[in-house]
């Protein structure tokens, strides 16, 4: 009888709660909402010493909040979401917390596309950025896995940064580039244009045209997949980006709540709409003049 009680006070706070979401969210669809929001997912160690707890439980604790997250952005209409789940820096903590933190990212990427699960719920395509190479084959089948069974998902994308860098990411889209050039050069000269690099620059007034230029290099970054992001939300306070999305963060708020990542909830998403809201017409403005 008890237990019949409880869950229905449960279900009664659900039901409530997902409605004072759906007013805020409409209110909030007034002003200009962001495409691309992207989370740094700091302080669940912190979180889990706090609570004596183990580490590893304040990352399960972490993911429990990615998930809330991930549902008040799509309820939101926000079509992109990139994480930083583990950075290529991470793989220098000691070998057994590398570990159990790999076991636990491969356990809830099989959880992410169970049938179910929220990404196939909300219409949710998985990306994987950054150098797979690194992890485990176990974690890389489990990402390519993921990638293929939400490939026909197409109302919203969740980009995973594992083994990612953003130095990283640059450095490879930089030499992917220079060797499509090359064979761009290359196919001009065998295909019987006499000077392959000249045709690839222009003639006359146009010699001086640079061979690479920005979307060159943008087209072969692993973030691709998305624009660039409106905003940067990491959490615990810190104001660095930590080798994260250097490349696209060049016109990104950066919000930064000093909460720890499992304490992240609601209102800290709706302030960090606000604030993209009141900095929109600056950021518009001054990237008019430019
Ligand atoms: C499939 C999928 C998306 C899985 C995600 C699992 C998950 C929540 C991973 C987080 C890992 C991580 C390095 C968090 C940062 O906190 P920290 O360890 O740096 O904590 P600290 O800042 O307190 O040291």
């Amino acid at each position: 009888m008890e237990k019949v009680f409880k869950n229905k006070i449960s279900e009664l706070f659900q039901c409530v709660s997902s409605l004072s979401r759906k007013c805020v969210f409409s209110v909030l669809s007034i002003g200009p909402l962001p495409d691309h929001i992207a989370f740094i997912m700091d302080g669940n160690r912190r979180y889990a010493k706090r609570c004596n707890l183990l580490e590893g439980a304040g990352h399960k604790l972490g993911y429990a909040a990615l998930m809330n997250m991930l549902k008040y952005c799509y309820e939101l209409n926000i079509k992109f979401v990139t994480i930083y789940a583990f950075s290529i820096d991470n793989f220098r903590r000691r070998p057994e917390e590398v570990q159990s933190t790999m076991i636990l990212i491969q356990e809830k990427i099989e959880d992410l596309i169970k049938e179910e699960s929220l990404v196939n719920q909300y219409g949710v395509r998985i990306y994987f950025l950054g150098n797979l190479k690194l992890v485990s084959k176990s974690v890389r089948l489990a990402a390519e896995r993921a990638m293929a069974a939400t490939a026909g998902n197409s109302k919203a994308v969740l980009s995973i940064c594992l083994a990612y860098t953003s130095t990283d990411e640059i450095v490879h889209a930089v030499q992917d580039c220079c060797d499509e050039k090359k064979e761009e050069i290359r196919s001009l000269e065998s295909s019987g244009t006499e000077n392959g690099l000249s045709a690839v620059r222009g003639n006359g007034k146009d010699k001086r045209k640079d061979i690479i230029v920005v979307h060159d290099v943008e087209k072969h970054m692993h973030a691709a997949v998305a624009p660039d992001p409106d905003i940067i939300i990491r959490t615990s306070g810190e104001t660095r980006l930590s080798n994260f999305l250097l490349w696209q963060s060049a016109w990104c708020l950066l919000y930064a709540p000093s909460i720890l990542w499992p304490q992240i909830g609601f209102r800290h998403l709706v302030w960090a709409v606000v604030e993209f809201q009141r900095n929109f017409c600056y950021l518009k403005q001054k990237m008019k003049l430019s």
